[in-house]
Protein backbone atom coordinates (compact mmCIF):
# COMPACT_ATOMS: atom_id res chain seq x y z
CA UNK A 1 0.00 0.00 0.00
CA UNK A 2 1.38 3.82 -0.59
CA UNK A 3 1.34 6.09 2.07
CA UNK A 4 0.21 9.82 1.74
CA UNK A 5 2.95 10.04 4.24
CA UNK A 6 5.90 8.28 5.38
CA UNK A 7 8.66 9.13 7.46
CA UNK A 8 11.85 6.95 7.79
CA UNK A 9 14.79 6.88 10.70
CA UNK A 10 13.85 10.67 11.80
CA UNK A 11 16.50 11.77 14.18
CA UNK A 12 16.68 15.40 15.84
CA UNK A 13 18.67 16.87 18.73
CA UNK A 14 18.58 20.43 20.09
CA UNK A 15 21.88 20.87 21.89
CA UNK A 16 23.01 17.71 22.35
CA UNK A 17 19.27 16.89 23.60
CA UNK A 18 17.84 13.92 21.33
CA UNK A 19 14.67 14.74 21.08
CA UNK A 20 13.91 11.83 17.79
CA UNK A 21 16.48 9.04 17.62
CA UNK A 22 14.20 7.03 15.51
CA UNK A 23 10.84 8.35 14.34
CA UNK A 24 8.79 6.22 11.95
CA UNK A 25 5.53 7.01 11.35
CA UNK A 26 3.10 5.93 7.92
CA UNK A 27 -0.29 7.81 7.22
CA UNK A 28 -2.66 6.41 4.88
CA UNK A 29 -5.18 8.61 2.80
CA UNK A 30 -8.42 9.76 5.06
CA UNK A 31 -7.52 8.19 8.10
CA UNK A 32 -7.10 9.47 12.00
CA UNK A 33 -4.21 8.47 13.24
CA UNK A 34 -3.11 9.32 17.24
CA UNK A 35 0.40 10.06 17.77
CA UNK A 36 0.74 9.30 21.52
CA UNK A 37 3.72 9.14 23.78
CA UNK A 38 4.72 10.57 27.34
CA UNK A 39 5.27 13.73 27.82
CA UNK A 40 8.85 14.67 25.99
CA UNK A 41 8.77 11.71 24.03
CA UNK A 42 8.89 13.57 20.79
CA UNK A 43 5.32 14.38 19.57
CA UNK A 44 5.94 18.35 18.73
CA UNK A 45 9.00 17.66 17.39
CA UNK A 46 8.05 15.13 14.53
CA UNK A 47 5.30 17.51 14.45
CA UNK A 48 7.26 20.63 13.91
CA UNK A 49 9.45 18.62 11.19
CA UNK A 50 6.61 17.28 8.88
CA UNK A 51 4.82 20.82 9.02
CA UNK A 52 8.35 22.15 7.95
CA UNK A 53 9.30 24.49 11.07
CA UNK A 54 12.39 22.61 11.85
CA UNK A 55 14.27 20.47 10.00
CA UNK A 56 15.57 16.83 10.99
CA UNK A 57 19.27 16.03 11.31
CA UNK A 58 19.00 12.95 9.52
CA UNK A 59 16.12 10.55 8.12
CA UNK A 60 13.88 11.05 4.84
CA UNK A 61 10.54 11.99 4.59
CA UNK A 62 8.00 10.52 1.50
CA UNK A 63 5.06 12.17 0.26
CA UNK A 64 2.73 10.44 -2.06
CA UNK A 65 5.78 8.04 -2.60
CA UNK A 66 8.04 10.65 -3.42
CA UNK A 67 11.03 11.92 -0.73
CA UNK A 68 10.61 15.50 0.14
CA UNK A 69 12.53 18.02 1.65
CA UNK A 70 10.92 20.72 3.39
CA UNK A 71 13.27 23.82 3.85
CA UNK A 72 9.91 26.01 5.44
CA UNK A 73 6.95 26.24 6.69
CA UNK A 74 5.34 28.10 3.81
CA UNK A 75 6.70 25.15 1.18
CA UNK A 76 4.29 22.45 3.57
CA UNK A 77 1.72 24.54 3.47
CA UNK A 78 2.00 24.78 -0.46
CA UNK A 79 1.98 20.74 -0.57
CA UNK A 80 -0.86 21.29 1.90
CA UNK A 81 -0.01 20.44 5.18
CA UNK A 82 -1.36 22.37 8.18
CA UNK A 83 -0.24 21.81 11.67
CA UNK A 84 -2.41 23.54 14.68
CA UNK A 85 0.32 24.30 17.12
CA UNK A 86 0.15 23.05 20.80
CA UNK A 87 2.03 26.53 21.96
CA UNK A 88 -0.62 28.52 19.30
CA UNK A 89 0.52 30.41 16.20
CA UNK A 90 -1.94 33.21 16.58
CA UNK A 91 -0.53 37.27 17.04
CA UNK A 92 -2.22 38.42 19.49
CA UNK A 93 -2.47 41.99 18.62
CA UNK A 94 -4.19 41.27 15.31
CA UNK A 95 -8.31 40.67 15.17
CA UNK A 96 -9.66 37.29 14.69
CA UNK A 97 -10.08 37.85 10.61
CA UNK A 98 -6.92 39.09 10.45
CA UNK A 99 -5.29 36.00 11.74
CA UNK A 100 -7.51 33.68 9.85
CA UNK A 101 -6.18 35.05 7.03
CA UNK A 102 -2.37 35.67 8.18
CA UNK A 103 -0.06 33.82 4.98
CA UNK A 104 -3.11 33.51 2.87
CA UNK A 105 -1.75 36.61 0.75
CA UNK A 106 0.87 34.60 -1.30
CA UNK A 107 -1.76 32.03 -1.88
CA UNK A 108 -3.49 34.30 -3.95
CA UNK A 109 -2.66 35.35 -7.84
CA UNK A 110 -0.85 39.14 -7.50
CA UNK A 111 -0.29 38.72 -3.64
CA UNK A 112 -2.86 40.80 -2.21
CA UNK A 113 -5.89 39.57 -0.49
CA UNK A 114 -8.90 42.06 -0.38
CA UNK A 115 -10.48 42.82 2.84
CA UNK A 116 -13.94 42.02 1.86
CA UNK A 117 -12.55 38.66 0.19
CA UNK A 118 -10.92 38.36 3.52
CA UNK A 119 -13.78 38.84 6.05
CA UNK A 120 -16.34 36.27 4.07
CA UNK A 121 -13.44 34.04 4.55
CA UNK A 122 -13.27 33.87 8.12
CA UNK A 123 -16.59 34.20 8.53
CA UNK A 124 -17.16 31.18 6.97
CA UNK A 125 -14.17 29.54 8.15
CA UNK A 126 -15.41 30.31 12.25
CA UNK A 127 -18.87 29.26 11.09
CA UNK A 128 -17.67 25.48 10.10
CA UNK A 129 -16.57 25.13 13.52
CA UNK A 130 -19.30 26.66 14.83
CA UNK A 131 -17.13 29.43 16.74
CA UNK A 132 -19.05 32.24 18.13
CA UNK A 133 -16.93 35.25 18.36
CA UNK A 134 -16.49 38.13 16.38
CA UNK A 135 -14.67 38.82 13.79
CA UNK A 136 -13.34 41.56 15.12
CA UNK A 137 -12.18 40.77 18.44
CA UNK A 138 -8.65 40.95 18.99
CA UNK A 139 -7.25 38.01 19.61
CA UNK A 140 -5.69 38.97 22.93
CA UNK A 141 -9.43 39.10 24.58
CA UNK A 142 -10.22 36.03 23.55
CA UNK A 143 -10.50 33.08 26.15
CA UNK A 144 -8.04 30.46 26.20
CA UNK A 145 -10.46 27.77 24.32
CA UNK A 146 -12.04 30.39 21.74
CA UNK A 147 -7.79 31.41 20.93
CA UNK A 148 -7.83 27.42 20.54
CA UNK A 149 -10.58 27.17 18.79
CA UNK A 150 -9.50 29.95 16.46
CA UNK A 151 -6.17 28.45 15.53
CA UNK A 152 -8.31 24.84 14.23
CA UNK A 153 -10.28 27.21 12.16
CA UNK A 154 -6.80 29.04 10.87
CA UNK A 155 -5.80 25.85 10.23
CA UNK A 156 -8.83 24.19 8.54
CA UNK A 157 -9.03 27.50 6.12
CA UNK A 158 -5.60 26.41 4.32
CA UNK A 159 -8.64 23.09 3.22
CA UNK A 160 -5.26 20.76 3.81
CA UNK A 161 -4.91 17.47 2.38
CA UNK A 162 -2.82 16.53 5.78
CA UNK A 163 -4.06 18.33 9.26
CA UNK A 164 -1.81 17.82 12.43
CA UNK A 165 -3.25 18.73 15.68
CA UNK A 166 -1.19 18.75 18.79
CA UNK A 167 -3.02 18.90 21.46
CA UNK A 168 -6.26 20.55 20.06
CA UNK A 169 -8.45 19.56 22.78
CA UNK A 170 -6.14 20.54 25.84
CA UNK A 171 -8.42 23.63 26.75
CA UNK A 172 -11.96 22.75 25.40
CA UNK A 173 -14.93 21.55 26.91
CA UNK A 174 -16.76 18.44 26.16
CA UNK A 175 -19.26 20.30 23.77
CA UNK A 176 -16.66 21.75 21.89
CA UNK A 177 -14.61 18.66 21.46
CA UNK A 178 -17.84 16.84 19.82
CA UNK A 179 -18.12 19.64 17.46
CA UNK A 180 -14.33 18.83 16.77
CA UNK A 181 -14.52 15.39 16.24
CA UNK A 182 -17.86 15.66 14.11
CA UNK A 183 -15.77 18.08 11.29
CA UNK A 184 -12.70 15.86 11.90
CA UNK A 185 -14.92 12.59 10.75
CA UNK A 186 -16.32 14.71 8.22
CA UNK A 187 -12.60 15.58 7.05
CA UNK A 188 -11.95 12.29 6.95
CA UNK A 189 -15.22 11.08 4.68
CA UNK A 190 -13.64 14.20 2.31
CA UNK A 191 -10.18 11.88 2.06
CA UNK A 192 -8.22 14.22 4.25
CA UNK A 193 -6.11 12.71 6.59
CA UNK A 194 -5.39 13.43 10.29
CA UNK A 195 -2.22 13.10 12.94
CA UNK A 196 -4.21 13.63 16.15
CA UNK A 197 -2.06 14.23 19.23
CA UNK A 198 -3.89 13.96 22.57
CA UNK A 199 -3.02 12.58 26.14
CA UNK A 200 -6.32 11.68 26.57
CA UNK A 201 -6.63 8.44 25.69
CA UNK A 202 -10.40 7.90 25.55
CA UNK A 203 -9.64 10.56 22.44
CA UNK A 204 -7.70 8.64 21.09
CA UNK A 205 -9.41 5.15 21.26
CA UNK A 206 -12.90 7.40 20.30
CA UNK A 207 -11.63 9.24 17.04
CA UNK A 208 -8.79 7.39 15.54
CA UNK A 209 -8.82 4.97 13.11
CA UNK A 210 -4.78 3.65 14.06
CA UNK A 211 -2.40 5.12 16.49
CA UNK A 212 1.55 4.83 16.59
CA UNK A 213 3.20 5.20 19.65
CA UNK A 214 6.48 6.94 20.19
CA UNK A 215 8.79 6.24 23.75
CA UNK A 216 12.69 8.66 24.42
CA UNK A 217 12.24 9.50 20.32
CA UNK A 218 11.58 6.18 19.12
CA UNK A 219 8.45 4.61 17.54
CA UNK A 220 7.37 2.04 19.99
CA UNK A 221 4.35 0.38 18.52
CA UNK A 222 1.13 1.07 16.64
CA UNK A 223 -2.42 -0.31 17.91
CA UNK A 224 -5.04 -0.58 14.36
CA UNK A 225 -8.01 -0.08 15.80
CA UNK A 226 -10.11 -1.91 12.43
CA UNK A 227 -8.51 -4.70 13.62
CA UNK A 228 -7.95 -4.66 17.48
CA UNK A 229 -10.00 -3.81 20.24
CA UNK A 230 -10.65 0.14 21.04
CA UNK A 231 -8.71 -0.74 24.78
CA UNK A 232 -6.96 1.93 26.98
CA UNK A 233 -4.93 -1.36 27.86
CA UNK A 234 -3.23 -1.71 24.50
CA UNK A 235 -2.43 2.21 24.38
CA UNK A 236 -0.66 2.57 28.20
CA UNK A 237 2.07 0.00 27.92
CA UNK A 238 3.39 1.53 24.93
CA UNK A 239 3.50 5.17 26.73
CA UNK A 240 4.60 4.16 30.01
CA UNK A 241 6.96 0.95 28.87
CA UNK A 242 5.37 -0.75 31.68
CA UNK A 243 3.85 -4.09 30.73
CA UNK A 244 0.45 -4.13 31.62
CA UNK A 245 0.00 -5.90 34.83
CA UNK A 246 2.75 -3.50 36.22
CA UNK A 247 0.11 -0.85 35.35
CA UNK A 248 -3.29 -2.37 35.35
CA UNK A 249 -4.89 0.35 37.49
CA UNK A 250 -6.95 2.05 35.39
CA UNK A 251 -6.38 5.72 34.59
CA UNK A 252 -9.70 6.53 35.53
CA UNK A 253 -10.09 4.78 39.13
CA UNK A 254 -11.88 6.85 41.34
CA UNK A 255 -11.69 7.97 44.39
CA UNK A 256 -12.94 6.17 47.00
CA UNK A 257 -16.03 7.64 48.61
CA UNK A 258 -15.82 9.38 52.64
CA UNK A 259 -18.23 11.87 53.62
CA UNK A 260 -16.66 15.13 55.29
CA UNK A 261 -19.57 16.00 56.92
CA UNK A 262 -17.61 16.10 60.49
CA UNK A 263 -14.97 18.08 58.99
CA UNK A 264 -14.03 21.78 59.70
CA UNK A 265 -15.23 24.07 57.22
CA UNK A 266 -11.98 25.44 56.02
CA UNK A 267 -13.39 28.07 53.04
CA UNK A 268 -16.50 29.54 52.87
CA UNK A 269 -18.29 31.46 49.93
CA UNK A 270 -21.61 33.65 50.56
CA UNK A 271 -23.04 35.24 47.79
CA UNK A 272 -20.26 35.98 45.44
CA UNK A 273 -20.67 37.75 42.79
CA UNK A 274 -18.56 39.74 40.02
CA UNK A 275 -20.97 42.13 37.66
CA UNK A 276 -21.20 40.22 34.28
CA UNK A 277 -19.38 36.89 35.42
CA UNK A 278 -21.13 35.35 39.16
CA UNK A 279 -24.40 35.79 40.28
CA UNK A 280 -24.40 34.54 44.16
CA UNK A 281 -21.76 31.58 43.92
CA UNK A 282 -22.51 30.11 47.56
CA UNK A 283 -20.63 27.27 48.47
CA UNK A 284 -18.78 25.62 51.23
CA UNK A 285 -15.13 23.82 51.37
CA UNK A 286 -14.62 21.03 53.78
CA UNK A 287 -10.95 20.16 55.36
CA UNK A 288 -9.41 17.79 53.17
CA UNK A 289 -12.22 17.46 50.37
CA UNK A 290 -11.74 17.82 46.74
CA UNK A 291 -14.55 19.94 45.37
CA UNK A 292 -14.79 20.11 41.87
CA UNK A 293 -15.93 23.13 39.03
CA UNK A 294 -17.83 21.22 36.73
CA UNK A 295 -20.25 22.59 33.48
CA UNK A 296 -19.26 23.79 30.29
CA UNK A 297 -16.29 25.94 29.25
CA UNK A 298 -15.96 29.33 30.02
CA UNK A 299 -19.40 29.38 32.55
CA UNK A 300 -17.59 31.56 35.32
CA UNK A 301 -14.89 29.08 36.96
CA UNK A 302 -12.33 30.58 36.06
CA UNK A 303 -13.54 33.59 37.53
CA UNK A 304 -14.21 32.07 40.84
CA UNK A 305 -10.52 30.51 41.26
CA UNK A 306 -9.33 33.59 40.60
CA UNK A 307 -11.32 35.74 42.85
CA UNK A 308 -10.78 33.54 45.35
CA UNK A 309 -6.84 33.75 44.70
CA UNK A 310 -6.64 37.64 44.62
CA UNK A 311 -6.39 37.90 40.95
CA UNK A 312 -9.63 39.62 40.18
CA UNK A 313 -11.90 41.65 42.68
CA UNK A 314 -15.66 40.71 43.11
CA UNK A 315 -18.16 43.05 43.11
CA UNK A 316 -19.94 41.90 46.02
CA UNK A 317 -20.39 38.90 48.79
CA UNK A 318 -18.05 37.48 51.21
CA UNK A 319 -14.97 34.88 51.43
CA UNK A 320 -14.62 33.43 55.25
CA UNK A 321 -11.41 31.07 55.84
CA UNK A 322 -11.82 28.95 59.29
CA UNK A 323 -14.94 31.00 59.85
CA UNK A 324 -13.46 34.16 59.22
CA UNK A 325 -14.49 36.75 57.07
CA UNK A 326 -10.62 37.16 54.77
CA UNK A 327 -10.65 40.32 52.21
CA UNK A 328 -8.08 39.13 49.38
CA UNK A 329 -7.14 42.31 47.57
CA UNK A 330 -4.46 40.57 45.42
CA UNK A 331 -2.43 37.31 45.38
CA UNK A 332 0.27 37.77 47.97
CA UNK A 333 -3.28 38.23 50.08
CA UNK A 334 -4.34 35.00 49.34
CA UNK A 335 -1.10 33.11 49.37
CA UNK A 336 -0.40 34.44 53.13
CA UNK A 337 -3.51 33.01 54.01
CA UNK A 338 -2.33 29.49 52.81
CA UNK A 339 -4.44 29.50 49.26
CA UNK A 340 -2.30 28.63 46.41
CA UNK A 341 -3.68 28.81 42.35
CA UNK A 342 -1.70 26.41 39.96
CA UNK A 343 -2.83 28.44 36.82
CA UNK A 344 -4.38 27.19 33.57
CA UNK A 345 -2.08 29.38 30.91
CA UNK A 346 1.44 28.09 31.72
CA UNK A 347 3.36 30.14 29.57
CA UNK A 348 1.38 33.63 30.66
CA UNK A 349 1.23 33.01 34.36
CA UNK A 350 3.05 30.27 35.60
CA UNK A 351 6.40 30.29 34.64
CA UNK A 352 9.70 32.46 33.62
CA UNK A 353 10.14 30.34 30.59
CA UNK A 354 13.32 32.23 30.31
CA UNK A 355 14.90 31.16 33.56
CA UNK A 356 15.69 27.21 34.21
CA UNK A 357 13.74 24.79 35.97
CA UNK A 358 16.00 25.48 39.78
CA UNK A 359 14.71 29.44 39.56
CA UNK A 360 11.19 28.27 38.73
CA UNK A 361 10.80 25.60 41.23
CA UNK A 362 12.56 27.33 44.07
CA UNK A 363 11.15 31.00 43.14
CA UNK A 364 8.12 30.65 45.44
CA UNK A 365 10.10 28.96 48.24
CA UNK A 366 12.37 32.07 48.47
CA UNK A 367 10.08 34.98 47.60
CA UNK A 368 7.14 34.12 49.21
CA UNK A 369 7.19 31.74 52.21
CA UNK A 370 8.06 33.52 54.69
CA UNK A 371 11.00 32.05 56.70
CA UNK A 372 13.16 33.47 59.04
CA UNK A 373 16.28 31.65 57.42
CA UNK A 374 17.71 32.03 54.45
CA UNK A 375 18.03 28.70 52.89
CA UNK A 376 21.29 27.42 51.77
CA UNK A 377 22.40 26.89 48.50
CA UNK A 378 22.51 22.86 48.96
CA UNK A 379 18.96 22.95 50.88
CA UNK A 380 17.39 24.96 47.84
CA UNK A 381 19.14 22.27 45.60
CA UNK A 382 18.00 19.53 47.69
CA UNK A 383 14.71 20.39 47.94
CA UNK A 384 14.68 21.24 44.18
CA UNK A 385 15.30 17.84 43.12
CA UNK A 386 12.77 15.89 45.57
CA UNK A 387 10.36 18.47 43.73
CA UNK A 388 11.91 16.99 40.11
CA UNK A 389 11.66 13.61 41.26
CA UNK A 390 7.97 14.29 43.02
CA UNK A 391 6.97 15.42 39.70
CA UNK A 392 9.21 13.04 37.58
CA UNK A 393 10.71 16.07 35.15
CA UNK A 394 12.00 14.91 32.07
CA UNK A 395 14.68 15.65 31.65
CA UNK A 396 15.23 15.75 35.89
CA UNK A 397 17.58 18.51 34.77
CA UNK A 398 17.18 21.79 37.23
CA UNK A 399 19.69 23.80 34.71
CA UNK A 400 17.62 23.08 31.63
CA UNK A 401 15.37 26.45 30.56
CA UNK A 402 12.04 26.16 30.94
CA UNK A 403 11.33 27.17 27.29
CA UNK A 404 12.95 24.39 26.02
CA UNK A 405 11.11 21.87 28.10
CA UNK A 406 8.00 19.88 26.21
CA UNK A 407 4.45 21.54 26.70
CA UNK A 408 3.75 18.79 29.46
CA UNK A 409 6.85 18.73 31.74
CA UNK A 410 6.50 22.98 31.69
CA UNK A 411 3.41 22.02 33.31
CA UNK A 412 5.01 19.79 35.80
CA UNK A 413 7.14 22.72 36.98
CA UNK A 414 3.55 25.05 37.72
CA UNK A 415 2.60 22.46 39.61
CA UNK A 416 5.98 21.74 41.51
CA UNK A 417 6.31 25.31 42.70
CA UNK A 418 3.58 25.07 44.64
CA UNK A 419 3.96 21.67 46.36
CA UNK A 420 6.47 22.30 48.86
CA UNK A 421 5.26 25.44 50.72
CA UNK A 422 2.24 23.56 52.69
CA UNK A 423 -0.87 24.90 51.08
CA UNK A 424 -4.27 25.26 53.01
CA UNK A 425 -6.50 25.40 49.79
CA UNK A 426 -4.72 24.82 46.74
CA UNK A 427 -6.88 26.08 43.71
CA UNK A 428 -6.10 24.01 40.67
CA UNK A 429 -7.55 25.72 36.42
CA UNK A 430 -7.12 22.49 34.48
CA UNK A 431 -3.73 21.73 36.55
CA UNK A 432 -2.95 18.37 33.86
CA UNK A 433 -3.39 19.96 30.35
CA UNK A 434 -1.06 18.26 28.20
CA UNK A 435 0.08 16.20 30.93
CA UNK A 436 0.58 12.42 30.17
CA UNK A 437 -1.28 9.84 31.44
CA UNK A 438 1.08 8.38 34.10
CA UNK A 439 2.21 12.02 35.44
CA UNK A 440 -1.70 12.63 35.65
CA UNK A 441 -2.05 9.86 37.55
CA UNK A 442 0.82 10.83 39.49
CA UNK A 443 -0.41 14.28 39.84
CA UNK A 444 -3.37 13.23 41.33
CA UNK A 445 -1.87 10.91 43.51
CA UNK A 446 0.04 14.13 45.00
CA UNK A 447 -2.91 16.05 45.20
CA UNK A 448 -4.85 13.00 47.10
CA UNK A 449 -2.14 13.04 49.53
CA UNK A 450 -2.41 16.72 50.10
CA UNK A 451 -5.94 16.25 50.57
CA UNK A 452 -5.68 13.43 53.28
CA UNK A 453 -3.36 15.91 54.96
CA UNK A 454 -5.86 18.18 55.42
CA UNK A 455 -5.54 20.24 52.21
CA UNK A 456 -8.74 21.79 50.84
CA UNK A 457 -8.92 21.75 47.03
CA UNK A 458 -11.16 23.29 44.45
CA UNK A 459 -10.64 22.13 41.14
CA UNK A 460 -11.39 23.22 37.70
CA UNK A 461 -10.83 20.60 35.14
CA UNK A 462 -12.00 20.55 30.86
CA UNK A 463 -11.68 17.05 30.99
CA UNK A 464 -15.06 15.44 32.63
CA UNK A 465 -12.84 12.04 33.13
CA UNK A 466 -10.59 14.25 35.85
CA UNK A 467 -13.62 15.41 37.65
CA UNK A 468 -15.13 12.02 37.51
CA UNK A 469 -11.80 10.00 38.94
CA UNK A 470 -10.79 12.66 41.78
CA UNK A 471 -13.73 14.52 43.19
CA UNK A 472 -15.46 14.16 46.26
CA UNK A 473 -18.44 16.44 44.93
CA UNK A 474 -18.74 18.43 41.99
CA UNK A 475 -19.97 22.13 41.88
CA UNK A 476 -22.21 22.77 37.84
CA UNK A 477 -21.46 26.11 36.97
CA UNK A 478 -23.84 27.75 34.23
CA UNK A 479 -23.72 31.28 33.67
CA UNK A 480 -21.90 32.30 36.54
CA UNK A 481 -24.21 30.64 38.96
CA UNK A 482 -23.43 27.70 41.04
CA UNK A 483 -26.97 25.31 39.76
CA UNK A 484 -26.16 21.78 40.97
CA UNK A 485 -24.12 19.68 43.34
CA UNK A 486 -23.06 16.32 42.30
CA UNK A 487 -21.65 14.01 45.48
CA UNK A 488 -19.84 10.42 45.85
CA UNK A 489 -21.11 7.91 43.17
CA UNK A 490 -23.19 10.17 41.30
CA UNK A 491 -20.27 11.85 39.68
CA UNK A 492 -20.44 10.12 35.96
CA UNK A 493 -20.11 11.47 32.56
CA UNK A 494 -23.92 11.38 31.95
CA UNK A 495 -25.18 13.51 35.34
CA UNK A 496 -22.35 15.52 34.79
CA UNK A 497 -23.51 16.25 30.99
CA UNK A 498 -26.66 16.37 31.65
CA UNK A 499 -26.60 18.98 34.61
CA UNK A 500 -24.04 20.99 32.64
CA UNK A 501 -26.43 21.54 29.62
CA UNK A 502 -29.40 21.59 32.01
CA UNK A 503 -31.47 18.99 30.64
CA UNK A 504 -32.39 16.81 34.08
N1 LIG B 1 13.83 24.06 21.13
C1 LIG B 1 14.26 23.11 21.96
N2 LIG B 1 15.44 23.24 22.63
C2 LIG B 1 15.88 22.27 23.46
N3 LIG B 1 15.23 21.11 23.72
C3 LIG B 1 14.05 20.92 23.09
C4 LIG B 1 13.50 21.90 22.18
N4 LIG B 1 12.32 21.43 21.70
C5 LIG B 1 12.14 20.21 22.29
N5 LIG B 1 13.18 19.91 23.11
C6 LIG B 1 13.33 18.68 23.89
O1 LIG B 1 13.04 17.58 23.03
C7 LIG B 1 12.33 16.57 23.75
C8 LIG B 1 11.04 16.24 23.00
O2 LIG B 1 10.14 17.34 23.12
P1 LIG B 1 8.72 17.38 22.42
O3 LIG B 1 8.15 18.72 22.69
O4 LIG B 1 8.86 16.94 21.01
O5 LIG B 1 7.95 16.26 23.25
P2 LIG B 1 6.38 15.90 23.27
O6 LIG B 1 6.27 14.42 23.11
O7 LIG B 1 5.65 16.72 22.28
O8 LIG B 1 5.99 16.29 24.75
P3 LIG B 1 4.59 16.89 25.38
O9 LIG B 1 3.64 15.76 25.40
O10 LIG B 1 5.01 17.28 26.76
O11 LIG B 1 4.18 18.05 24.55
C9 LIG B 1 12.13 17.10 25.15
O12 LIG B 1 13.13 16.55 25.99
C10 LIG B 1 12.31 18.59 25.03
O13 LIG B 1 12.80 19.13 26.23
Amino acid sequence: MSFILEARNIKKSFDGVVALSDANFTLNQGEICGLVGANGSGKTTFARIISGLIRPDSGRLYLYGSQIHLKSHHEAEKLEISMVHQNLSLIPEMTVWENINLGRESATPLGILKKEEALNRAEEALQELKVNISLYDRVSQLAPSDKQLLEIVKALSRSPKILILDEPTASLGFKQVEILFEKLNQLKNNRVSVIFISHRIWEITRICDRLVAFRNGKTVGEVDFRQQPRDERLIIPLITGKKENEDDKSIHEKRPYQSFDTHQIVLEVDNLSKKEKLYNVSFKIREGEIVGLGGLNGQGQEEILLILSGYLRKTSGKVKINNQEVFIKNSGQAIERGIFLVPGDRQKEGLFLNHNVFTNLIYPQVALKQQRFLLSLKEMRQAVNATIKTISLIPPDPRKLVSHLSGGNQQKVVIGKWLSLSPKILLLNDPTKGVDVETRRNLYKIIADLSSQGVSVLLYASDNEELIANCDRVLIVFEGQIVEEICGEGICEENLIACSLRIQ
